[in-house]
């Protein structure tokens, strides 16, 4: 089973829409200059809400093969819910991807496994793929339980969904010590995790299932480190912070040589 690579910027709460869209239009240049071809590895921005409908825009009017996906979503379908923006108003702007469970929202916005897992059956049944976020703090990689730690927030996040659902969808590990601390998960460290939780799609599901979902590394990911990255079997991309913010870095680590 091959899976294709995915390599998608987090912007997370940075650049207004004026800078969203130089960047975007820098990185396609990058990659145009580059060769870089599409059908090898998908290529996601995923900028603040308020950047959305002008990297639409260009992605559009340029016809980039460059896909766009959302930080977060409601759970809610419309109404009353101040602050909030819903799967259907992310899907109307041509959004194909939505992260979910990211650590910075389990931890500043208190998203249980529950809560994450809600938003990932919601950003299926629009449409659109979730990359569902997990990973252990640094108490719990010294304590040597980071496998069991990821599985039961897998368990969780899981719940409810269907195998077909999974097989689309995106898991994303991010040991939360390695996120902007430059500190990098060893290739095998990471390998760890994403097999251990290829291993529960499994057990969860089936083999198929398992083979068809796309698991990827996230934390301190650079155009220096994600070959060796990439190069583990259960590692299928890479969700980069804030090496995504630089058209040109982003560029090299999208077009990683295999
Ligand atoms: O949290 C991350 C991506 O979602 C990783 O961030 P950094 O690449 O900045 O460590």
């Amino acid at each position: 089973m091959t899976r294709k690579p995915l390599l998608a910027g987090n912007w997370k709460m940075n650049l207004d829409h004026l800078e969203a869209i130089s960047l975007v239009e820098g990185l396609a240049a990058h990659l145009k200059d580059a060769n870089f071809d599409y059908d090898k590895a998908d290529v996601v921005v995923i900028p603040p809400f308020t950047d959305i409908r002008s990297v639409q825009t260009v992605v559009e009017a340029d016809e980039l093969g460059i896909a766009y996906g959302a930080q977060d979503v409601s759970v809610h379908e419309s109404g009353a819910y101040t602050g909030e923006v819903s799967a259907a108003m992310l899907s109307k702007l041509g959004v194909k991807y939505i992260v979910v469970g990211h650590s910075e929202r389990r931890e500043y916005h208190n998203e249980s496994d529950q809560l994450v897992g809600e938003k990932a059956r919601v950003a299926l049944a629009g449409g659109m793929i979730p990359i569902i976020c997990c990973g252990e703090g640094l108490d719990v990689r010294k304590a040597g339980k980071q496998v069991e730690h990821v599985l039961s927030q897998i368990d969780g996040a899981l719940e409810g969904i269907s195998a077909e659902d999974v097989a689309r969808s995106v898991i994303a590990y991010e040991p939360i010590w390695a996120i902007g601390t430059g500190e990098v998960a060893t290739p095998e460290d990471a390998q760890e995790v994403c097999g251990a939780i290829r291993e529960r799609v499994a057990e969860l599901y089936d083999q198929n299932t398992a083979d068809a979902v796309r698991v990827l590394y996230g934390g301190s990911v650079k155009s220096s480190n994600v070959k060796e990255i990439m190069a583990k079997p259960d590692v299928d991309g890479a969700l980069v912070g804030g090496a995504s913010l630089k058209a040109e870095e982003f560029s090299k680590i999208v077009n990683f040589e295999a």
